[in-house]
């Protein structure tokens, strides 16, 4: 197998970290730079900071009115007034201006009287220093200001310059090179065929650092060549802080990146028993930390977090505390997870009634949607096999609590018209969300059973009666579930453009590779009873084993010639530049437990539905009837 790198060690994720950690102690050390006060924010202090000047740097009026000598006016009251004169007992002053001896107090101008002449009655004595702000009431000079290992937020700022801090000492940020790699890795700004690979990662990881506190500075691709990749490593090594080279770390014959550190400096790790994330190379090249991140993009970031954000963190003198945002909830679904590696299953998060429920994404490398789309993540222990179906798990949370629990948790099957409602519901309602996840309809009346969802949106045929939805709730949960009606939904067959296998009716298929759906869906018991009704066999159909998930990932595989048709929505095929053949009305309602009706999220998602703007939306994506949109049927 030539060049292939076939033996992976499997080091624990703690052990893999603390043993580079060692090897780069005495290398590593935070160092310091002098810069300009106003550009220090988020920057960190080297040493603490101390005050040149005062603040106030001299004693200054407090308020708008008059500076007087406060023994000229004792005595004065409501009963015995005293006038003042202008140049021998007072000065007029605005607020911010200096008390000049022998002033030493000012009255405000609310509490003079005006008598012409510029003289001036007050009916109150003024104490001494009564409103005025003396020297150095808010800094003193010599006083500390800031302590070291301090983050500098926009206040310290404004208080820095009013000490007359024009510059200083911060932990220098540590520069980072990103090393792209893969001779099948273009830029995103080239046009992809097949076998090219969109670069993203790099983007990923620069934004990265530069968050935590580094410096990125972004190479280019650098196709797969020993030689290049070893030129370009050798040299970064000596002028950058820390150097990320991505790809190539597995065992394909072109993955040449463990070979050139090895040649290059010595590599401490190669294999982490973590997952995603496997094939992370830790290395050293002329002192200097080198890490391999592998090339999948959820890889990629797990071993960002777990391995590169750790050393920035040497960098900049920062202590690893792991930020405590977990909290306990109640898995969704049964995970099983391998006793090789510590897993990192990234989940929606939804609370419905008491629960917490934690619905996991999906887990490949390769799903970087599922980081998008991830409220948290949690993490199985290398010494277990998974989490069973209503086990609790400790989630850390990307987003807090608070929009958690304002989370409307739809299951069940896909539409368009969610993803609509989902984005008009935070601007419509402020702070109100809706997290849908997809099973098809049976998957989301079984959510409903279990008390992990709030609605489950369904279009289920009953073959015997014709009607949709009701049937099935009835036998599933008697009464206690009622029907926000939906939209009258058009299906049909998604085909080329322009149709030109000239495919109109369920026979016509037999001639042609087919794209169904997963069992469950109502798309698929919508095709089984037109198969039963045309007296047609599963088995004449071409394709009848071959399950997606989605309306939309059914289009995709007929638009990228995969499959030549497909049964589906309307607007699936109108989105993927199809056409589209219809062949039947059908009603795509949720169903939703009648306690649930009078939750302040399911009251804004039935506004929506009967909003005007929403009918609107329905009308551009085209396929749907809506004339009883957001009806309530108490079954
Ligand atoms: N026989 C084996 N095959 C693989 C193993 C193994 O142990 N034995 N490990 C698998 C695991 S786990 C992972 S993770 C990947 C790691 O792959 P590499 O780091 O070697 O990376 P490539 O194979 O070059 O690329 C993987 C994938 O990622 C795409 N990629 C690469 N760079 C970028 C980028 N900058 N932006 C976006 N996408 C990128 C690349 O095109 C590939 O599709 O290996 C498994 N294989
Ligand atoms: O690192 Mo790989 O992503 O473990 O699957």
């Amino acid at each position: 197998m030539g060049n292939r790198n076939l033996y992976l060690s499997n080091t624990p994720v703690e052990e893999a970290l603390s043993t580079y950690i060692d090897a780069l102690k005495g290398k590593i050390a935070a160092s310091s730079e002098t810069i300009p006060t106003i550009e220090a924010l988020n920057r960190v202090t080297k040493s603490a900071v101390y005050a040149k000047y005062c603040s106030p740097l001299y004693n200054a009026a407090a308020m708008d009115g008059v500076m007087v000598i406060s023994s000229h006016t004792n005595g004065a009251s409501e009963g015995k007034p005293l006038d003042l004169v202008p140049g021998r007992d007072y000065k007029i002053i605005d607020t911010g201006d200096p008390i000049s001896p022998p002033y030493d107090a000012v009255i405000m101008a609310e509490d003079l009287i005006e008598l012409g002449d510029g003289k001036l009655r007050i009916i109150a004595s003024a104490a001494p220093w009564d409103h005025v702000r003396p020297i150095g009431e808010d800094i003193v000079a010599g006083e500390m200001i800031l302590p070291s290992n301090h983050l500098i937020r926009p206040i310290d700022i404004g208080v820095l310059l009013s000490a007359g801090i024009l510059n200083l000492e911060v932990i220098k940020k540590p520069r980072v090179a990103i090393f792209p790699t893969g001779t099948e890795i273009i830029e995103p700004t080239e046009k992809p065929k097949e076998g090219d690979i969109i670069e993203s990662n790099s983007r990923m990881f620069e934004n990265m650092v530069n968050v935590k506190g580094g410096i990125a500075f972004r190479f280019p691709p650098v196709e797969d060549n020993y030689d290049k990749i070893k030129e370009k490593v050798a040299a970064a090594s000596r002028e950058y802080d820390l150097v990320i080279v991505n790809a190539g770390s597995s065992a394909g014959t072109e993955d040449f990146t463990v070979h050139v550190l090895r040649e290059l400096g010595i590599v401490i790790i190669h294999g982490v028993a973590i997952k995603p994330g496997k094939p992370v190379i830790l290395a050293i090249v002329n002192d200097k930390p080198v890490i391999g991140l592998p090339g999948y993009p959820v890889s990629a970031y797990i071993g960002f977090e777990n391995f590169v954000s750790p050393v920035l963190s040497m960098y900049l003198d920062q202590k690893m505390i792991a930020k405590e945002t977990g909290i306990e909830a109640i898995m969704a679904k049964r995970i099983v997870s391998s006793l090789k590696h510590k897993e990192y299953v990234h989940v929606k998060v939804g609370s419905v009634g008491e629960k917490i429920i934690a619905a996991p994404l999906a887990r490949g490398a390769g799903a970087a949607m599922s980081l998008v789309r991830a409220d948290g993540f949690c993490v199985i222990e290398q010494n277990s096999e998974g989490l069973e179906a209503g086990e609790k798990v400790r989630v850390e949370l990307y987003r807090s609590l608070e929009e958690i629990r304002n989370t409307l948790v739809i299951i069940g099957s896909h539409d368009l018209m969610i993803d609509v409602i989902a984005d008009m519901m935070p601007n419509r309602y402020k702070n109100m969300y809706i997290s849908s996840t997809h099973v098809g309809s049976m998957g989301g009346l079984m959510a409903l059973k279990r008390g992990e969802a709030h609605m489950a949106p369904i279009h289920l045929l009953d073959e015997n009666t014709g009607a949709y939805n009701v049937t099935y709730i009835r036998q599933m949960f008697s009464n206690q579930v009622a029907i926000i009606r939906g939209v009258g939904r058009v299906q049909g067959f998604i085909v080329k453009k322009g149709n030109p296998l000239d495919i109109h009716k369920i026979e016509d298929l037999k001639k042609n590779r087919y794209v169904n759906r997963q069992r469950g869906a109502g798309t698929r018991i919508l095709f089984d009873f037109m198969l039963k009704k045309a007296k047609l066999d599963s088995a004449e159909i071409n394709g009848y084993a071959n399950e997606m998930t989605t309306h939309m990932a059914v289009a995709a595989l007929v638009q990228s010639e995969s499959a030549d048709v497909g049964l589906g929505i309307q607007s699936a095929a109108k989105a993927m530049g199809l056409d589209f053949v219809p062949v039947g009305l059908e009603e795509y309602d949720f169903a939703i437990p009648k306690e649930y009706l009078e939750l302040e999220c399911v009251k804004a998602f039935i506004s929506i539905l009967k909003s005007e703007e929403f009918k609107e939306k329905l009308t551009e994506l085209g396929g749907y009837t809506g004339d009883h949109l957001g009806e309530i049927i108490n079954l």
